[in-house]
């Protein structure tokens, strides 16, 4: 016992010691000049000065002064320089834990040394800022790789959980952006996030929500939702998919009609609560026809109440037609196959070089934001519509 007390606290002063050492030779500070120095980011005058060193909850923040002569946008152009500076050095996962763990009995020596080389890898993650001083915010962590759905990140009304950044939820107004764009080369997320979305708009609003659903990757995604009260149509195949959109589009003329002839700019403003949402998964399998009721809805939709939720695996200038484009603020796009397809869904590439990591997607918007989607289980999703199943007629549900 005595000689386990005395082993412990031995191994605790070097665990201590080897901390203090780890943390004094990651100094983010000195790392941060170096690799500012080492980027020609300095003048005759000099190179930046610490200013101020402010230690937040999540985030460690160092402000610094830049020489006369140097812009804010010549250090962002070396973002990534900082990134790779600040992780270019894995650290020892020693802590007194992994101490108090050892089996006495066993290979102490072993254990003791796998402690000492079990590294662990950083995943630091940089914010810059100018205010007059640049300011850099390190976080210690990026994303996980999961986030299962939790009923903590429903929002409200017709705001949507989107995905995690390494500091927060990001989220989505149906209201103030009424349509969105999902992208993604197969197997990344894009239709586990349908589902989310889907989800969490019947848990929010089951009084006021109109689904539309068109799967044309055979229903089985979308398919779990048809049987739910809130669901108007549901379709799986191309001339289904026509003939839903075709009713879409008459209903939407009706309401404009209808607002434009009592003097009303939009549903909104009419008070109407409902909204009618439509999902389209796989838009690349709608004929030229359906497209071009799909560019109305884009155009025209939002002031009757109509959001559109446009997704393709396949992102071209023929599937994303520019008109789409131009009415769909909104992005979410997993990862593609490349700087083409990604061009055509952000407008610049980047979702190529997203890493292969199911759920990781960039959020445009105003700016792109990476992010993880929470996912959520079949089970989840079961609980959240069950209650609003319709009850079958004989001869089926007719949607
Ligand atoms: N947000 C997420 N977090 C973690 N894992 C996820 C997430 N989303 C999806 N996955 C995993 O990735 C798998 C594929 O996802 P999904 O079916 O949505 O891909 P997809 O892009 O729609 O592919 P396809 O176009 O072939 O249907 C899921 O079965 C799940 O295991």
């Amino acid at each position: 016992m005595i000689y386990e007390i005395l082993t412990t606290s031995s191994m605790a002063a070097i665990a201590g010691s080897t901390y203090f050492f780890r943390n004094k030779n990651s100094n983010d500070h000195e790392k941060i000049k170096t690799i500012a120095d080492a980027a020609g980011l300095k003048t005759k005058e000099g190179t930046i000065r610490i200013y101020r060193k402010v230690k937040k909850k999540d985030y460690t923040e160092y402000i610094y002064k830049i020489p006369l002569g140097l812009s804010f946008k010549q250090f962002q152009e070396h973002k990534q320089l900082f990134i790779d500076g600040l992780n270019n050095k894995s650290q020892s996962d020693i802590n007194l834990k992994n101490f108090k763990n050892i089996d006495w009995k066993g290979d102490v020596i072993k254990q003791v040394k796998d402690i000492f080389n079990n590294r662990v890898k950083l995943d630091k993650q940089i914010e810059m800022e100018y205010d007059g001083m640049l300011r850099f915010k390190i976080y210690e962590k990026g994303l996980d790789t999961m986030y299962p759905f939790n009923e903590v990140m429903l929002q409200n009304k017709w705001v949507v959980p989107i995905g995690y950044t390494y500091k927060d939820l990001l989220t989505h107004d149906f209201e103030k952006r009424p349509h969105m764009i999902v992208a993604g080369a197969t197997g990344f997320g894009k239709s586990e996030f349908l589902k989310l979305l889907v989800s969490v708009l019947v848990k929010q609003q089951p009084n006021h929500l109109r689904l539309h659903l068109i799967d044309l990757k055979g229903g089985n995604e979308l398919g779990p939702f048809k049987d739910m009260k809130q669901c108007v149509n549901f379709a799986r195949e191309s001339k289904g998919a026509k003939r839903v959109l075709e009713d879409i589009q008459k209903d939407m003329n009706r309401k404009l009609d209808d607002l434009f002839e009592k003097g009303i700019k939009d549903v909104k403003r009419a008070g109407q609560q409902e909204r009618d949402f439509v999902f389209i998964d796989e838009s690349a399998d709608l004929d030229e026809d359906s497209r071009d009721i799909v560019v109305d809805i884009a155009r025209r939709g939002r002031s009757a109440g109509y959001r559109l939720i446009y997704a393709t695996q396949y992102p071209t200038n023929e599937t994303l037609p520019s008109q789409v484009r131009a009415n769909i603020g909104a992005r979410v796009c997993f990862r593609l196959e490349t700087n083409t397809q990604s061009r055509a869904v952000l407008d610049e590439g980047g979702a190529e070089e997203l890493p292969e990591i199911e759920g990781r997607a960039i959020f445009r918007r105003v700016k792109n934001h990476i992010v993880q989607t929470p996912y959520i289980e079949e089970k989840e999703i079961d609980e959240i519509i069950g209650p609003h199943i319709r009850i079958k007629a004989k001869g089926g549900i007719q949607c």
